[in-house]
């Protein structure tokens, strides 16, 4: 079902987000492979107490969260300087953490990974040498603000297999830049 661009994918920010286990950084990093974009993995911007605290099986809060965004932020607008795109994988859970990313009017693409609970927990019970347990899932669906409207935010539903998903959000990517155009 793949359609190519007709002049290509444009180079632009996108935050692939979603909870845990949704496969942003699986996304991402097969779209950065395809496109040769800059890939950044969120997690590893987060400080380690953050780490610490969820591999302890504690939820972060909004102020736990806000240094890590602030770090993710930074990253995109280096990328937007260089202006050869980039793929951040960041849960951006809340409208106001997606905020803080397109702060100072940065354009930022939201690519929104929604996948059901049952598949969300097999996920991250068979994905091995990972800090996040199973047991925050709960706490991260109750957290996410999906995205209205309003927003303007692509939405895959991300559950067929991995090669057709990053060839999906390849259409959606290419389908939004003929929109913007
Ligand atoms: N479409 C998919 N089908 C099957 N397994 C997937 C799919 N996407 C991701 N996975 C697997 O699910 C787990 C979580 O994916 P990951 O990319 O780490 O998610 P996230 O970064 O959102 O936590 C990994 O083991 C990954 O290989
Ligand atoms: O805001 C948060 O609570 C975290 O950023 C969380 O959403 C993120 O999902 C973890 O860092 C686990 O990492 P994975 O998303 O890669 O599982």
């Amino acid at each position: 079902m793949t359609q190519s661009c007709p002049n290509g994918v444009m180079p632009r920010l996108v935050v692939v987000m979603g909870v845990s286990g949704s496969g942003k950084t699986l996304v991402a990093e097969g779209l950065c492979s395809q496109l040769g974009w800059p890939f950044q993995e969120g997690d590893d911007l987060h400080p380690p107490h953050n780490i610490a605290k969820m591999s302890s099986g504690e939820p972060l809060t909004d102020e736990d969260r806000l240094p890590w965004l602030e770090k993710c932020r930074e990253w995109l607008a280096a990328r937007a300087k260089d202006g050869r795109g980039g793929i951040l994988a960041c849960s951006a859970l809340k409208g106001f953490y997606r905020d803080i990313l397109r702060q100072n009017g940065m354009d930022v693409t939201f690519l929104f990974l929604r996948v059901p609970r049952d598949e969300l927990e097999r996920r991250l019970k068979g994905r091995k040498r990972h800090f996040m347990p199973v047991t925050l899932l709960d706490s991260q669906l109750e957290t996410l603000e999906a995205p209205s409207g309003q927003e303007h935010i692509l939405v895959l539903d991300a559950v067929d297999q991995p090669a057709e998903v990053i060839a999906k959000a390849i259409d959606l990517l290419c389908e939004d830049q003929e929109n913007r155009r």
